[in-house]
């Protein structure tokens, strides 16, 4: 389990991250998004400890960071955003480099080096330099030092980046199966990534956690569209349904008219839309059509870049 209370750090006078909390169970990928510059790699760079948070806690397994960070680090995976640092090594060294520092040795060691070699194939590669790689290998070497150790938690920035997607789809294979024994936080900015990956989704706008939501809850739209013949003039009985709040005339093409209504949070959906239809025919309406407003990660996080950019505003 890893908790992060409070977690604060600035740069110079800018505020990067602010007091961001949360838990998160062993077994679940968090799928860590938002904008560039929102503040995801400053927190991933603390909850690895290769950055000082200015105030804040984290633990994992009940260890404190702050307090034992060898013993943190040890059940810790890393891909940093930028990666590894030295181009002359061949990978095989690389490895056993990157073991030793984790405190790995003997046959544990090998045994670990071999596994995590498996596990991102490259196999072919051990005896190239890492200067000689592709950015797609580098990556896999990459995640191969992260994997090390068999990490219970497992912090990845971006780990697709650079794939092609063959490397991408066993990237997310590989990403699954680690999860069954830690717990993993990813960072990425594609929604594809999100879908196929994340169980719980955390939105960073501007250092400060938005939104922190199981995947499946944020899909579950409490949205209702419905198109009929009638004109806004005609429907004023519509926010007066039991669980609606509001409701916008979104297009209207000839006498189609399409609506959205914001349901209330303990509105029970398939209920106000039988009653919609209901209200609907009584009045002479001609519907085409009602039911959940189906909208895809790419609109909701931009529905949510929105809501912040006119809170801000
Ligand atoms: N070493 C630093 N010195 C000063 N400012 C920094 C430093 N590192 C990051 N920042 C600033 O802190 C903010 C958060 O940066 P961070 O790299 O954490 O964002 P990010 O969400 O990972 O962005 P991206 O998606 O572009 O990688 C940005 O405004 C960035 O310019």
């Amino acid at each position: 389990m890893l908790t992060v209370r409070d977690l604060s750090r600035r740069y110079g006078s800018f505020t990067a991250v602010n007091n961001a909390s949360l838990n998160i169970e062993p077994g679940q990928i968090v799928g860590l998004l938002g904008h560039n510059g929102a503040g995801k790699t400053t927190i991933m760079k603390m909850l690895s400890g290769y950055l000082e948070p200015d105030a804040g806690e984290v633990t994992l397994d009940g260890i404190n960071l702050a307090n034992n960070p060898k013993a943190f680090q040890a059940k810790l995976g890393y891909l940093p955003e930028s990666l590894p640092v030295y181009p002359d090594m061949l990978v095989a060294d690389y490895l056993d480099f990157a073991a030793s520092l984790k405190g790995l040795q003997g046959r544990q060691k090998n045994q670990q080096i071999k596994q995590a070699i498996s596990a991102t194939a490259l196999e072919t590669r051990l005896l190239s330099s890492i200067s000689s790689l592709s950015r797609g290998y580098k990556q896999r070497v990459g995640v191969a030092q992260a994997l090390l150790g068999e990490p219970r938690l497992l912090i990845l920035d971006e780990p697709t980046n650079g794939l092609d997607p063959q490397q991408t789809q066993q990237m997310r294979h590989l990403i699954k199966e680690v999860a069954k024994r830690a717990t993993v936080i990813l960072s990425t900015h594609i929604m594809q990534e999100v879908e196929a990956l994340c169980d719980r989704v955390i939105l960073l706008s501007k250092g400060e956690v938005q939104l922190d939501k199981p995947l499946s809850e944020l899909k579950n739209s409490s949205q209702v569209v419905v198109c009929c013949d009638a004109a806004p003039a005609q429907l004023g009985f519509i926010s007066r349904l039991n669980g609606v709040q509001r409701f916008n005339l979104v297009t209207r093409e000839g006498e189609h008219y399409k609506y959205h209504l914001d349901l209330t949070p303990e509105a029970e959906q398939s209920l106000v839309c039988a009653e919609l239809v209901q209200k609907l025919i009584h009045c002479g309406i001609r519907v085409f059509e009602v039911g959940q407003l189906n909208r895809d990660l790419e609109t909701l996080f931009s529905e949510y870049s929105h809501k912040e950019s006119s809170h801000a505003a």
